[in-house]
């Protein structure tokens, strides 16, 4: 039986697998002036270049007439100075695109057969520039989500989803080094994550995703995990993480957080791994991007779980590549959620009396 979205499900799925395959042996051979800082001061490495490449081109292959609105662009590399960089690039994107199809690929994706230019390949990269906005399909592509946690060895994620009318429809996560048990941390690594509007949010094995075996059903726990705990990014710059303290103590939550790259996050609290994302703005005025939350949106919404701004607010989807006037991000289970969004006014209203 065909369901909605069937075709996307399994070509997302088979990029994101192909680039966790790539971004993995990247980090094994990672050498030093591999990673760029951008203007922004964060990293990129050809990792994320040649992800993003890749899953492009699959994308680019089997829906020639979908926007993609992709983190990185191949402006560094088109420049005289990162002609090295470049020609890295292209030897791994092409090393990804053309290993041999695997029982769940097919070649009309672009994939299995013959290697790209180097102009294919940046024009790959390009076709992430779109701008984004409120109507018609578009796919929104983080080829490394969590670059710091990616050179830390740590954990990060390759996250695509398709977006129709500002909605969700579709998010795939894959996360090489997350444990396929939450209670076996040194055990098997590597996980996809798909969620599609609809039909559930299910975990798959990265090894062989579409295989035979069946697919993990997810559910968050109304009440949260128990003991309820907080999952937190590692990055001081990216949240503020005094807040969530304070938070956490309103709650009367004693358990420590969780801190973690990249949407891995999601993916821990869509298992019942954790039990509140909780993301507050440090301030500086940065706004959200849509490919850090659109496919974990989706993925803890079908778990059953909430996911809205720090304020209650929808995440608006539709606004172009960023989440524009969205304020922090919380997603938990249903009745945790609005617990946690009591608390979070409560510990603003003590910030402003300068308690
Ligand atoms: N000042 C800031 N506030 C919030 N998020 C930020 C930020 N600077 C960078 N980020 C985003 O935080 C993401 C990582 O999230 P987390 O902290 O949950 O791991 C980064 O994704 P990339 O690593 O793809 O660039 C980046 O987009
Ligand atoms: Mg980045
Ligand atoms: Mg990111
Ligand atoms: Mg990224």
């Amino acid at each position: 039986m065909s369901t909605a979205y069937d075709a996307e499900r399994q070509v997302a799925v088979a990029a994101v697998r192909r680039a966790c395959v790539l971004t993995s042996s990247v980090f094994n051979k990672l050498v030093r002036n591999e990673t760029l800082t951008k203007d922004d001061k964060s990293p990129v490495t050809v990792g994320d270049f040649s992800a993003q490449a890749l899953v492009n081109t699959m994308l680019g292959r089997a829906f020639p007439d979908d926007p993609i609105v992709g983190e990185e662009d191949s402006a560094d590399l088109r420049d005289p100075s990162g002609a090295a960089l470049r020609d890295r690039v292209v030897a791994l994107a092409n090393e990804a695109l053309t290993a041999p199809l695997e029982a769940h690929e097919k070649a009309e994706w672009g994939i299995g057969g013959r290697a790209l230019t180097a102009d294919e390949l940046l024009a790959a990269i390009d076709r992430g520039n779109h701008a984004g906005g409120r109507t018609g399909r578009m796919w929104t592509l983080d080829p490394i989500d969590g670059t710091k946690g990616f050179l830390r060895g740590e954990q990060y994620a390759v996250c695509l989803a398709l977006v129709v009318d500002a909605r969700v429809e579709l998010g795939v996560i894959g996360c090489p080094n997350l444990p396929a048990d939450p209670a076996q941390p040194g055990g098997a690594r590597g996980c996809i994550f798909v969620a599609v509007r609809g039909q559930g949010a299910h975990q798959l094995p990265l090894a062989d995703p579409l295989g035979a075996a069946p697919p993990r059903r997810l559910a968050i726990p109304a009440f949260g995990a128990d003991p309820l705990n907080l999952l937190e990014s590692v990055e001081k710059a990216h949240a503020k993480l005094s807040f969530n303290e304070r938070v956490a103590q309103i709650l009367g939550v004693t358990r420590a957080p969780t801190r973690m790259d990249s949407q891995a996050k999601y993916c821990a609290l869509a298992r019942g791994d954790g039990g509140v994302y909780l993301r507050m703005p440090t301030g500086t005025g940065y706004r959200e991007k849509i490919w850090d939350h659109a496919p974990g949106s989706v993925l803890v919404e079908e778990a059953g779980g909430v996911i809205t701004d720090s304020r209650g607010e929808p995440l608006d989807f539709g606004l172009g590549r960023t989440l524009g006037e969205n304020f922090g991000v919380v997603a938990a289970g249903k009745e945790v959620h609005s617990r946690v969004l009591g608390a979070i006014k409560r510990a603003k209203e003590e910030e402003a009396q300068g308690q």
